[in-house]
């Protein structure tokens, strides 16, 4: 939590469960120091590409019952069937982990579009229907200040946005933006579409310059020049990237807060020293 001017902050970070088993370590190891910031909560992604819920299950285990910060794990539509859907709730419950973001998820790289076509659940608010009538869990969905990408207009987007609070999404989180003014201008049009859930805002620190491309491909958020000139002012050196690139994140960090944003959530990458560096700029600043 961080408190600025008598308002709660809600402060939380996102991990990915590792591609090979023996890399569980490291992420233990990443849990075990992100806990020292005191995070409201910690997500875990539903795996590369949609498989692997197992180790999703199991970091979230972790993070609840080991490391004692509440987990949120990512449920997709793409990734369940209903036998899978009700196995997984009854673990959830079974090991206490409370909250879940239900999202529809990507195409699975090994997916057909015939299968992807076919799918069971076809969009987020079929599973949020199911979480919400199968136990107690805080449900989030996730959100698009530059609409999703395959939604025709922002207007349009909202609407099935709204119907996914309508049905049970009781917070939202933001797909990553790098420019604060899209967020303030969706934030805008949520109030006037009475959608009037908390709203955590997702970051993703750029700390190396190929990363902008992935990250752009996955969410087509727009780079605000600023952005962009430091991409190609560092292309060539690292450290400087990172450095700045955590720069960035502050500064877009701090004004959001600023101006009133409910949650600060961090696509960290598994980058504990990303998230602390945010983290304590961010508090030594405003409070
Ligand atoms: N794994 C992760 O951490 C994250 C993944 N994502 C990705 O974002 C993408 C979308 O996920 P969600 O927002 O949960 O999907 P969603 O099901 O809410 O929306 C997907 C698209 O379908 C449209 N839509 C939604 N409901 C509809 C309905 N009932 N009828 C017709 N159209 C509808 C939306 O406008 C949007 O264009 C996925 O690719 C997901 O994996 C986004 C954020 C985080
Ligand atoms: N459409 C979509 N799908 C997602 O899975 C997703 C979002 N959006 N937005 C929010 C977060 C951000 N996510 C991301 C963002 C970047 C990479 C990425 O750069 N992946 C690199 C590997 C990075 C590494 O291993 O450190 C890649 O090459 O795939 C992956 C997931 C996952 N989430």
């Amino acid at each position: 939590m961080i408190e600025c001017n008598g308002k709660n902050i809600e402060f939380s970070c996102e991990v990915f469960p590792p591609k090979r088993n023996e890399d569980m370590y490291d992420i233990y190891k990443t849990l075990d120091e992100i806990k020292l910031l005191n995070p409201d909560f910690i997500s875990v992604t539903y795996g590369a590409g949609g498989s692997n819920s197992k180790r999703t299950a199991q970091i979230a285990t972790y993070i609840q019952n080991i490391s004692e910060v509440e987990a949120l794990a990512h449920v997709t539509a793409v990734g369940v069937n209903p036998e899978k859907l009700a196995c997984m709730l009854e673990e959830f419950e079974r090991k206490n982990v409370r909250r879940i973001l239900a999202l529809r998820g990507d195409k699975p790289r090994d997916m057909s579009d015939e299968d992807f076509k076919e799918r069971y659940y076809k969009y987020a608010s079929d599973i949020i229907k199911v979480i919400k009538d199968n136990g107690n869990f805080k449900i989030a969905a996730a959100c698009y200040p530059e609409k999703h990408p395959e939604a025709s207009t922002v207007a349009e987007d909202i609407k099935y946005l709204k119907e996914k609070v309508e049905i049970g999404a009781d917070e939202l989180i933001t797909q990553m933006f790098f420019d604060n003014n899209k967020f303030y201008d969706f934030m805008d049009k949520l109030g006037a579409a009475n959608v009037n859930v908390p709203v955590h805002a997702g970051i993703m620190p750029i700390t190396a310059a190929n990363q902008l491309g992935t990250s752009v491909a996955l969410s087509g958020s727009s780079v605000p020049t600023e952005l962009s000139n430091i991409i190609a002012k560092y292309s060539e050196d690292p450290i400087s990237m990172r450095k700045a690139g955590v720069e960035y994140a502050i500064r877009q960090t701090e004004d959001l807060i600023k101006n009133g944003v409910d949650g600060i959530h961090i696509y960290c990458m598994n980058k504990f020293d990303v998230t602390r560096e945010i983290y304590e700029a961010v508090v030594y600043d405003l409070t």
